[in-house]
Parts: structure tokens; sequence; C-alpha cells
């Protein structure tokens, strides 16, 4: 007998919420006879909004906070969980949330961007804490395991994706600061004993301000702090305005808002200013009037200027498009809109937006939407270089080559919030000349730093037990793969001087014969594995918690062509697991396909290995074998998937996602009745695979017949639940075929 054991799989946002329309009935109709209990827990921007305000809502519209919930389940051993990507919001996207559940009749209060009454401050408070990257920090109780499985590298390598070809006389490049960045500015303490730390401001007239009252530290973990300074950056992006201008490349900034929620807007609103200076400078006073906001991007611009007289709203308009005469073409986010890459914080990320362009010969989107070479503006040094690097290894070498190359999985630090993207709450835009001075409970300074108002500082922690823990999976991955494994380490940095220490420690407490074990800066090390994928050879990057994000889009983009086909496993501490679907996002551009053309091309792969990885988690840790016998079974489903080709095409014509989950349902059907593990289990799903393949064209057929026109289905951060099932799960043979099951 086994105990009733528990798989949480979320709700999130855009495609992939779509997607879970189509995926969980399969998902609990396979596992409903194995004593596994599928639950949903609701963790979108939507339903994440919802939580914050009971009381403007009436009894049934409430909603629990299903985030904490889950938090609280991660830091135990019980945990398993399927997190799918969700939204990491930037105010419009916030507000835009708000205004559509507004529109579905929950009386929620507007997102207010001036006012400092004690209930706006509440209200502001309580929506900050659903902005940016809001849910991964508090659910990643563990470092990642990123990798692209055998038979996922295998299918590649037999239908390789489209790759741009590189000219050794591309212009793209990066542009990055060379002094007055997080990176020059960097330093780092050591902590003694468990305590606290205070962040203030003593400023150059002698007053005191103080940033952070308390920080909890940990003895052993590492402190650091640095700054960004405004007036360097500023000058920084004049001059590669210029230079844009000069060379005939498009200007493109590539940041991190959503993660980098506090740090990231404000350097974004900078450029921003810059860029549009003669329109913003001239419009000043009419734009503070109008609320514009600069670090929400210039299409704030258009929507605060509707408050404006007409002809007010008509002359700033103008001189926002003289700007454009003037300055540099811009890259495009979406040319045939108008939508450019400064328009919103949360357009261009650069995890996904840098590979991209690679895969791309290094070109991104002008105004009349063809590929030209560009600019690539990453204010911060800390890991620019590392996409300079592989510019340049493609310019003289080429694009990779999907069929030949070789991979780099990734060993991430990023339990407990590491690193940077922990720092939102310990990162400050400083508002008057000074020293900025960590100290502790005894008033001892570990680090100070000189600032400027408008510069940026910020404090990382990374605490002792998940370095431990990061090198040991490393040292676990080079051993069970038999790879060189390189730790991604700069020592001109302060905090990575700091880590390389503590990596030597700890991997003196692993059995390390044998293995190739390095330690390289990152642009080292990024030469290191790029001549070794080119060789076809595989390398472990193990890195900290900002390059676990670059290279896991990075690599998967050029390897794969996409970061979806990722298995994404975190380990979590306490002996859960956490198993993320796919290293990417929630492609918001997939939702626009469905809803004109009804076809979801959203790629499930990080679903099903997510979900084998699951099964195989919940059967290990509950003693159930019927689930050891699904995770299995759903391993050689996906192989046949893969062999088969039937992942979803991109337009319409082909199998999308939903055809794509009905190959995966038959593929493990056929499986689960081939197998003589479980007789019941074979049992049950043999007339499930006959009728499944007796009726292969009739349900491919009911498939495809929806696509090609709109699909309706009422709202876009809160669909309607009954229309979307209706669009999502159109075939009624599929749909009762599986009913049979349960
Ligand atoms: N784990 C998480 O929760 C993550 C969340 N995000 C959030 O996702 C949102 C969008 O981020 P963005 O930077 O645009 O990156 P995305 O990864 O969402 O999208 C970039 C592009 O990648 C492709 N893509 C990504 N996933 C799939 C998939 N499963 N199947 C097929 N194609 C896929 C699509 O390209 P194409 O359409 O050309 O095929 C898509 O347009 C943001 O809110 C961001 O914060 C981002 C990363 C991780
Ligand atoms: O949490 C987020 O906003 C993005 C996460 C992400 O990009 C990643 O983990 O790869
Ligand atoms: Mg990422």
């Amino acid at each position: 007998m086994t105990t009733r054991s528990k798989i949480i799989y979320t709700l999130t946002d855009e495609a992939p919420a779509l997607a879970t329309y189509s995926l969980l009935p399969v998902v609990k109709a396979f596992t409903a006879s194995s004593d596994i209990a599928v639950e949903t827990r609701d963790i979108s921007l939507a339903g994440r909004i919802l939580a914050l305000f009971p009381e403007f809502l009436t009894d049934a519209q409430k909603q629990g906070d299903h985030l904490a919930e889950l938090g609280a389940l991660a830091t135990t051993p019980e945990a398993n969980i399927i997190k799918l990507p969700n939204i990491s919001a930037s105010v419009p996207q916030l507000k835009a949330a708000i205004k559509e559940l507004q529109s579905q009749g929950y009386a929620l209060p507007d997102y207010p961007d001036t006012g400092d009454s004690a209930e706006v401050r509440d209200i502001r408070s309580r929506y900050d804490k659903v902005k940016g990257s809001a849910v991964n920090p508090v659910l990643r109780e563990g470092n990642s395991d990123r990798r692209a499985p055998l038979s996922v590298k295998n299918y590649a390598r037999k239908h390789p994706h489209k790759m741009g070809a590189w000219a050794a006389d591309s212009k793209s490049h990066v542009a990055h600061m060379s002094s007055g960045d997080f990176y020059g500015s960097e330093k780092a303490a050591l902590i003694e004993a468990n305590g606290s730390v205070k962040i203030e401001l003593i400023g150059a007239d002698g007053s005191t301000t103080v940033l952070k009252e308390k920080t909890s530290v940990l003895a052993d973990e590492v402190l650091d702090c640095s700054v960004l300074s405004k007036k360097a950056l500023r000058s920084f992006i004049s001059a590669e305005i210029e230079d844009a201008k000069k060379q005939g490349v498009l200007f493109s900034v590539h940041l991190k808002a959503t993660m980098m929620k506090v740090s990231d807007p404000i350097i974004f609103g900078q450029i921003v200013a810059e860029f549009y200076k003669s329109a913003l400078d001239k419009h000043a006073a009419a734009l503070q009037e109008a609320g514009f906001n600069l670090n929400n991007g210039i299409g704030d611009l258009y929507s605060s200027i509707k408050k404006l007289p007409a002809d007010k709203q008509a002359e700033i308009e103008a001189d926002i498009k003289a700007v454009y005469a003037e300055r540099p073409a811009l890259a495009m986010v979406n040319s045939d809109k108008g939508i450019t890459n400064l328009h919103v914080p949360s357009d261009v990320i650069v995890d996904a937006s840098m590979p991209a362009m690679i895969r791309d010969s290094g070109k991104m989107w002008n105004t009349a939407g063809e590929l030209q070479d560009a600019k690539a503006v990453i204010p911060d040094r800390c890991y620019a270089s590392i996409y300079q690097a592989v510019i340049e290894d493609c310019k003289a070498n080429g694009a990779f080559n999907p069929t030949t190359m070789g991979s780099v999985p990734n060993v991430g630090l990023m339990a407990q919030k590491a690193e940077e993207y922990g720092s939102h709450d310990k990162t400050f835009q400083i508002q008057a000349n000074g020293v900025v001075r960590v100290s502790d409970v005894n008033g001892k300074v570990l680090m100070e730093q000189q600032v400027e108002e408008g510069d940026i500082f910020r404090m990382c922690q990374t605490k002792d037990a998940p370095i431990q823990d990061w090198v040991k999976l490393a040292v676990n991955r080079a051993r069970l793969s038999d790879t060189p494994a390189v730790f991604w380490l700069d020592p001109a940095r302060a905090h990575d001087a700091e880590m390389i220490k503590k990596v030597e420690k700890y991997l003196k407490d692993h059995d390390t014969s044998g293995l190739d074990i390095r330690v390289l800066s990152p642009v080292e090390a990024i030469k290191f594995s790029l001549a070794r994928i080119r060789d076809g050879k595989d390398t472990i990057s193990v890195t900290g918690n900002v390059l676990r994000d670059y290279l896991t889009d990075l690599f998967p983009i050029m390897e794969l062509g996409t970061s979806a086909k990722m298995l994404s496993i975190v380990p979590l501490m306490n002996g859960g697991g956490l198993f993320e679907t796919g290293a990417g996002g929630s492609a918001p551009k997939h939702v626009q396909q469905l809803v004109e053309e009804n076809f979801l091309r959203w790629d499930s792969l990080g679903e099903f290995l997510a979900l084998a990885a699951s099964l195989e988690h919940l059967g290990n840790t509950y003693n159930n074998p019927k689930a050891l016998v699904l995770s299995k079974t759903l391993d050689e489903a996906t192989g046949q998937f893969l062999d088969n080709d039937k992942s979803p095409a991109r337009k319409v014509g082909g199998i999308d996602n939903r055809g794509s989950h009905f190959y995966l349902a038959l593929y493990w059907a056929q499986a689960l009745a081939a197998q003589t593990d479980d007789a019941a289990l074979q049992a049950q799903f043999a007339p499930l695979a006959k009728a499944l393949s007796d009726n292969e064209a009739k349900i491919v057929a009911e498939l495809g017949a929806v696509q090609g026109k709109p699909a309706e289905i009422g709202g876009y951060y809160a669909p309607d639940k009954a229309l979307t099932e209706k669009v999502m799960r159109p075939s009624e043979t599929l749909n009762a075929a599986l009913a049979s099951l349960v």
C-alpha cells in the first residue's frame, strides 16, 4: 500500500497556461489510477493580484495566496511541484492586468503612480509584491540543473533548426561601460557570525539616512555591494547613440528589467531619457503633469499624454517623431505595430533576446521589418562580455551548426535568493551625494561605496549552505555525465574572488579524482566552451544565478532552437523536487497567434520532461512503483514523440500544441500497454491505446478543423475558463477517450 502522494501542477500565464488546458486533462487521466493526486495552484499574475486584495472582493471572488503556500511547501521534503513559466510583470503589464480584472468585475484599486498617503503607500507596496520576478525566487529553494537530455540533443541533430549565417564583416557588437558600473565598484565581505547588517547613506552634508535597517545574515555567507553611476551611464549611452548612428547599425538595449526589477527599470529609464532627450527636455513640465514615468518606457509617454489637451499631445508626438530622424534607427520589437526596443522595459529581456540575435546572424529587426546589424547595449560589464565573445567567435568561424555542435548544460546557484537576483530589497536609487555604508550590529563598517545623487546602489547576499549544495551538484553532474565542469568566476570581481575560495574549499569535500574541474573567468570559460562545442564536445557550466539564467537560454537556443526543450530540475535543499518546464518564458507572441488564428505553437516538451522527472521523484520518495512505470513509459513516449517529430509547427496547417498533446497521449498509452511491469496499468491502457490509434486521423482532423479562424478566450491575463477550455479541447473524440479512463 502506498501513501497517497501529490504533484502540484502550477497554473500560470500566457501560452503555457493555455497549453495546460489541453495537457492537464491528459496528465490527470493517466495518473488517476496510480495513487497520485494531481492538484493545481494558481500563481498567475492575475491570481497573485487577486490574492493581495481580499477586502476589495466579494467572497466568491476571493482567492488564497497560492504562491505563499507553495513557497512554504518548497522547504519541505514532500514538495513535488511542476512549475511552468509565468509572467514577471513590468509596471505597464501590471496595470494592464489590473485593468482587465476591473473590467471583469473585480473592484481592485488602481496602481498608484503617485501619492504618498498611508493608504496609497499600502496599495503600492502590495502591488509591488507581484511586480517583476516575484514567483521564481520564492519557489527556488534549491539550485538548478538544466540540460538537454540525450534524446532531445539527438532530435536536434536529426531535425536541425535554422541558424542565420554570420558574415565576417558583421558590424554587430556588444557595447558596455568601461567604468562607473557595478562591475567596477564591487566590494565583498565574508560574514563571520549570524546577525544582521544595516545599510545607511551618510550624506555629504553629514546627515544619515537609513536605507535598510536590518538585513539578517548567516555565518559564512558572502555579502557584496556595488554602484552604477548615473552620470557615467548617461555619458556612455550618449556616446553609444552617436556611435550607432555613425556606424549605421540599429541601437538596441538588453536588460533584465523583470528579474532585476529595481535596478534595471531605472537603467532603462535613463537610456530612454538620453535617447529622446531633446523632446523630453522640451516638454518636461507637461510630461510631469501627465505622470509620464521614464522607467516604464516610451510607450508610457503615449498613454500618459492622452490626459493632455489635443494640441499639446500632437506637439509632443511630432517632437518624438523628430527624434527618430536625428537618432540612429532603433531595433524593433514589432515593426508592423511600431513597437520599438524602448517602448516597454519587459519586451526585450537579455537572456532570450541576445541568443535570438545571435541565432539570427547577429541581426535585429528594423522599422521596415528587415534584419540589420545592431549595437547591443548591455551597460554593466559583469556579464556583457560573454556575448561579445560569442559574436567574435561567430564572425571568425561562422554560425554554430546544430547537427554537430556539443552541449553546454548548466549547474546554477540560485537557492535562497542568491546573488543579484535576490538583491531587490537591498537596491536603492540614491537621493543625495555621500557614502553608503554597510555595517554590523557593533557598528563595524563591512563595506562602503561613494555615491552621487541618482546612482544605483545594490547589495547581494549569497548563503553558504546553497554554495555547498551547488558545488556538490556540480561534482555529481561531472561524475554522472563524465564531462568537464567549469566554474565561471571572475577573480577581478570581489564577490567572485570570495566564491572562488569557497569553491576550492568545498571541492575538497568530494571525490574529484579523474574529473576535469576548472575555475575560469566568464570570458575564458565561454571561449573554452565554444571551442569545445564546435568540436562536438560537451562542457558543464557551473555558474552563479545570473549566468545560470543567461546561459540556459543562450546555449539551448543555439543548440536546440529554443530553451523550451530543456530539462530543468531544481533538487530542493530539504529533499523535495521542483520541476521547471523548459528554461524559457511564457511566450506572449504565441497568445496573439492563438487569438488571431486559433493556432498555439507552444512546445510542451519541457512539460513532458518535467512530468517524467516529477513522477520518478514521487515514485522513489513514496515507494510507488506505478509512478515509476508512468515515468519510464512517459520517457519512452517522449522519445517516440521526438523520433516522429510531433512537436507543434509554427504556422496554421501543421499540428499545434493540442495535436502534440494527442500524440504524446497516444505514445504514452501505447508504452503503458506494451510494458509488463504492472499488469493493471497494462490492462487499463491497452484499450485507450487502441482507441487513440484507431481514431488518429479523426482526432487530428477535429483538431485541425478549428485552425485559421480567430479564437475567443475572453481575456489575456485572466481568460475565461469555460471559453478557453472549449478552445483548447476541440476534439470530442479525444476528450471522450480520456474520459473513459477516469
Ligand atoms: N521560468 C519563468 O517563469 C520565466 C518567465 N519569463 C517571463 O516570460 C515572459 C516572456 O519573456 P520573453 O523574454 O519574451 O521570453 P520567452 O521565452 O517567453 O519568449 C521568447 C521566444 O522564445 C520562444 N519560446 C519560448 N518558449 C517556447 C515554447 N515553449 N515553445 C515554443 N517557443 C517558445 C518563442 O519564440 P517564437 O515565437 O519565435 O517561436 C518566444 O517568442 C516575461 O514575462 C518573462 O518575465 C521568462 C523566462 C523564464
Ligand atoms: O523569473 C523570471 O523572471 C525569469 C526566470 C528566468 O528567466 C530563468 O530562470 O531562466
Ligand atoms: Mg531565463
